[in-house]
């Protein structure tokens, strides 16, 4: 398909890599993959009821007899408890150490609110209730939840292994480039920024401009998914569309109504290999592994599409195209494009924290708009 829009690109993408196997894995090594059933509370959340302060726990109106023993507490009593611990049966409240008053063994204190200071069992969940939904991502919040309801080892799909391949023959890994070269920027930006999307780039390759070297370099690998950078143009030099017909690559889309970022494409290897290819322009790489990465991921894990957020335009945005995707800031106006943003550049990018989704026509101040949150 050529030239498909922003939304049936990511429909495409999200379809051109098959789901993973399940796979079981301890709590420690679950942050980034996706549950693959609902997991519920083992029990109630918290387990038991416990004091929410350090102090004591006391019966009935003050003041309050200090009580030594292990027992229930009765009226007029009161035992010193820890934060955490469980107060002894007959607890009307706990009194905090600092709002209480300590003269011998009585304990002098306002009258206290029923119930004020404990923690109830089963305040967040009970036995059962979900906690995390088949297809939502582990975050380490949600493996905490699911830690401290005693959960040990989680059926999960892992992330997708990326082999990443950067090609330019212009390209230059160190030190201030010369007129004819071009500082390698996507290298050390691509790895953590295809991380943040979902991906693991398992092996990195540097090609130059030549379909077959590319061809062999892809075809050698063994990765879940191959995403190269550079080469998409139709010139002599670009490689993209020589190094397909060379693998018998079958082609999904060969550009995508976006801006900037037009010459994006995604085809899929014999092996089943999807083979995303980002333009080289940077802010063109980077702007189309936002787009696209998240939906061959959720494609390869089964995690529920994360629809992009939304945020109040703070100023007018243009778009030639069916989507152009602005780097911009917030603002107590709403959201406002960040300096100038040049596919060649990256300074806009670096400077912003959402990218706005612009559609067909643009957007006028006070509209509301989608928004990619900052994975950059
Ligand atoms: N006649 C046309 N020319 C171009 C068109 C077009 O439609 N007709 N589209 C332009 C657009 S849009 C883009 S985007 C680029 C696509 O370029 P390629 O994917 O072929 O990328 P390259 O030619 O390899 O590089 C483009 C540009 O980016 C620099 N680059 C590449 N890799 C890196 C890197 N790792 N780090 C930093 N900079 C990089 C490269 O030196 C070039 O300056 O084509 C337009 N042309
Ligand atoms: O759209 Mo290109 O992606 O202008 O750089």
């Amino acid at each position: 398909m050529t030239d498909p829009s922003w939304a049936e690109a990511r429909d495409l993408a999200r379809a051109a890599l098959p789901r993973g196997e399940i796979i079981s894995v301890t709590l420690a090594g679950a942050v980034g993959t996706v549950a693959t059933e609902d997991l519920r509370a083992l029990g109630p959340i918290p387990h038991a009821t416990t004091s929410a302060m350090d102090g004591w726990a006391v019966c009935g109106p003050a003041p309050w007899q200090l009580d030594p023993d292990d027992g229930p507490l009765s009226a007029g009593r009161a035992r010193a408890v820890v934060t955490g611990a469980v107060p002894p049966d007959g607890t009307d409240a706990i009194v905090p150490s600092e709002a209480g008053r300590l003269s011998g063994d009585v304990l002098h204190g306002d009258p206290p609110v029923p119930g004020r200071h404990v923690r109830p069992a089963g305040e967040e969940a009970q036995e059962g209730d979900v906690l995390v939904s088949a297809g939502q991502v582990l975050t380490p919040a949600r493996v905490g939840v699911l830690a401290m309801t005693g959960h040990d080892t989680i059926a999960v799909r892992r992330a997708p292994l990326v082999h990443l391949v950067v090609t330019g023959d212009e390209l230059v890994p160190s030190g201030v480039p010369q007129a004819g070269h071009v500082r390698d920027a996507l290298t050390p930006t691509l790895p953590p920024l295809l991380g943040a999307l979902g991906g693991k780039v398992a092996r990195l390759d540097h090609v130059r401009d030549d379909p077959r070297a590319l061809a062999a370099k892809v075809v050698s690998g063994d990765a879940d998914l191959v995403i190269t950078a550079g080469g998409t143009g139709h010139s002599a030099a670009d490689p993209i569309d020589a190094a397909w017909a060379r693998s018998n690559a079958d082609v999904r889309f060969r550009g995508v109504d976006m801006r900037p970022g037009h010459p994006v494409s995604l085809a899929v290897l014999p092996d089943g290999r999807p083979w995303l290819a980002l333009p080289g322009n940077p802010l063109a790489a980077t702007m189309t592994a936002l787009s696209f990465v998240p939906a061959l991921v959720e494609g390869f894990t089964g995690a529920v599409p994360a629809e992009p957020a939304w945020a109040v335009a703070g100023a007018a945005f243009e778009s030639r195209a069916d989507t152009t995707l602005v780097p911009a800031r917030h603002t107590a106006a709403g959201v406002v494009p960040v300096g100038r943003s040049r596919p060649h550049l990256l300074t806009a990018l670096a400077d912003a924290d959402v990218v706005v989704i612009v559609p067909r026509g643009g957007i006028g101040p006070g509209d509301p708009v989608q928004v990619l949150r900052r994975a950059w």
